[in-house]
């Protein structure tokens, strides 16, 4: 099956979000995906909580939401909306950062909530407090589609291969990363942990991102990769808006698993 990843550079002009979000739904479907997949924060990407505050709503009155469902039944393909941004019940006001997985006919089939935070200062002018802004997800989710069953995550997640461990041994055969990386981040750290996320799991990882300048503020490392279940990175998304479209075969996940079956190798061990 052949799978899309849209990139694309959100900022603070939600209806230029979703413009770009829609024709790169189209571009992949014309490409012959049917599987297509956006990048974290997909409607709107601010770090002021004033601009997100008047931007975002809740999930029942998101018009984002409602669009992309059009789109995916319009076009007939999975839609995984990487994340939105949407408001909660949260006694603080804050947000949830939250991903879509949309049927053919434009039903949502599984919501994931982010739960690691990026809560990180990475030097003297760069630092990041994604918990001020969103209350963090306690739910893993395993989502069951016709052709795989997908495994949510979101962007920080990947450093905590423990989620990823226990999504793949409840079945997963893709993990999904959408993800906002920051440039200094990404350079050092995106490809290896997503590589090693899929060499660890067996599974196919799907990662779309956010690239280039979001706001004045953010900037974005792009590079929207998939990775194949015994390692390899079959495509890259570059630094630019585009779509990105590769073919899977998810037979390669039984045959990765069957070459080293680590993931069924787990002991428990007392210590340390
Ligand atoms: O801010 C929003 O609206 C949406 N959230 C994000 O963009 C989040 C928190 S700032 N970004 C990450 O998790 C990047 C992780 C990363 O770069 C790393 O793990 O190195």
């Amino acid at each position: 099956m052949r799978v899309g990843l849209v990139q694309m550079t959100s900022g603070e002009e939600v209806s230029a979000n979703l413009d770009a979000a829609i024709a790169g739904l189209r571009e992949a479907s014309v490409g012959g995906a049917q599987f297509v997949l956006t990048p974290e924060v997909t409607n709107v990407l601010s770090s002021s909580r004033k601009v997100q505050e008047a931007l975002i709503s809740h999930e029942e009155e998101c018009e984002f939401l409602l669009a992309l469902r059009a789109e995916a039944k319009a076009l007939g393909v999975w839609v995984l909306l990487g994340s939105l941004a949407v408001k909660t019940h949260d006694p603080d006001g804050r947000f949830a950062n939250r991903s879509f997985l949309i049927s053919p006919l434009g039903d949502i089939t599984a919501r994931y909530d982010k739960i690691h935070m990026f809560d990180v200062r990475i030097d003297d002018r760069e630092s990041y407090r994604e918990s001020s802004h969103y209350r963090p997800g306690d739910r893993a989710v395993v989502a069951e589609t016709d052709f795989a069953s997908i495994g949510m995550t979101i962007c920080y997640d990947l450093r905590f291969p423990r989620l990823y461990r226990e999504l793949a041994q409840k079945g997963a055969q893709i993990l999904t990363v959408p993800s906002a990386f920051s440039p200094v981040t990404g350079a050092a750290h995106w490809e290896t942990l997503l590589r090693a996320r899929a060499i660890e799991t067996g599974c196919y990882v799907l990662a779309p991102a956010q690239c280039g300048q979001n706001t004045e503020k953010r900037s974005t490392y792009g590079h929207s990769l998939v990775v194949a279940p015994w390692g390899e990175v079959l495509a890259d998304g570059g630094t630019e808006p585009g779509v990105t479209l590769v073919d899977l075969d998810l037979d390669d996940v039984e045959q990765a698993r069957a070459r080293v079956p680590s993931l069924t190798h787990d002991r428990k061990f007392e210590g340390p």
